[in-house]
């Protein structure tokens, strides 16, 4: 069985796995993370965005963790930085590896890659995750939209982000962020200065569950997830309709 070590590296090279090196390549993650998340942080001043963030202590769950959020557009990147808890990896498409430096900034950040063209092969990575998670006691952040998304409201989720979950037993933890589009114009990648809302919402246990619920906890996250967007983003009546 592959650590979350190895997994990283075996991501980049397929067929190959790493010696040894537990815990060097995943500790070397997270004080990377920690950098990062020092030096992105201080972006928002620059860019005159703020965030207001409310449920932090949602994510004092003990242990590993599958946290799902919205991803509208690279701003994400910023607020993704505002909340991330310090022990995450997050799941990326694997064209950003081959971004020169942003990819090896990111690929040092602990992203595991996977092959959004190939269900199969991000399956087996995503399987691989399951079973280390829990050992290397790590949260694993996906966007379970699949895509950037700007149109201030969901796309229908990938069911990915859920197997995991009920894979390693592992709680979902749905992070919403409101939507950009009042100051933020996706084509043009032009921005105002605006407010961010971010919440983070009580954690799903999925302990019992098997694959059979994994369409019911994807569809249960969706619902709550979308209720708060509309919500966050001051559009109650369309959060109605939708429950
Ligand atoms: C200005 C500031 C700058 C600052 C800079 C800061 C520095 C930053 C540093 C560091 C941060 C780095 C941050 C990186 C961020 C990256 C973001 C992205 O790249 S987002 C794109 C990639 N993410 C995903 O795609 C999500 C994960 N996707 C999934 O989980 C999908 O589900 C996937 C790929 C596994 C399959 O996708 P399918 O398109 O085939 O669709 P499906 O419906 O989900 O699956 C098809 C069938 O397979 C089953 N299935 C899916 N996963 C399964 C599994 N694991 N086991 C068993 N069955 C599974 C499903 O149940 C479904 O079957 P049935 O329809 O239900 O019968
Ligand atoms: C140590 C110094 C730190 C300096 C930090 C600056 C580094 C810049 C790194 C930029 C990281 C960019 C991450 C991109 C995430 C992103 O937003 O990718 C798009 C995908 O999700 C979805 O793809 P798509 O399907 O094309 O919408």
């Amino acid at each position: 069985m592959f650590s979350l070590t190895e997994l990283l590296s075996a991501s980049t090279h397929p067929g190959y796995s790493r010696p040894c090196g537990f815990p060097a390549l995943l500790l070397t993650a997270f004080l990377f993370c920690r950098i990062i998340k020092t030096v992105v942080k201080t972006f928002k001043y620059f860019f005159g965005v703020r965030f207001e963030v409310k449920g932090l202590e949602n994510f004092e769950v003990e242990g590993p963790a599958i946290i799902v959020s919205n991803h509208q557009s690279i701003l994400d990147m910023m607020g993704l930085m505002e909340v991330l808890p310090d022990d995450c990896v997050q799941v990326g498409k694997k064209e950003l590896m081959y971004a020169g430096t942003v990819g090896l900034i990111i690929y040092l950040g602990g992203v595991i890659f996977i092959n959004r063209k190939s269900t199969t092969s991000a399956k087996m990575v995503m399987a691989e995750v399951a079973k280390t998670m829990a050992a290397d006691k790590v949260k694993v952040w996906v966007y379970p939209e699949g895509t950037r998304n700007c149109t201030g409201d969901l796309l229908p989720f990938k069911k990915g982000a859920f197997h995991l979950a009920v894979q390693a037993q592992v709680p979902v933890i749905p992070v919403v962020y409101s939507s950009f589009t009042t100051f933020y114009n996706p084509k043009k990648n032009l921005f105002t200065s605006g407010k961010i809302k971010v919440e983070v919402l009580p954690a799903i246990e999925t302990k019992g569950l098997t694959s059979g619920d994994v369409s019911d906890l994807t569809d249960r996250c969706f619902r709550t997830m979308r209720e708060t967007l509309f919500r966050l983003s001051g559009c109650p009546s369309e959060a109605k309709d939708s429950s």
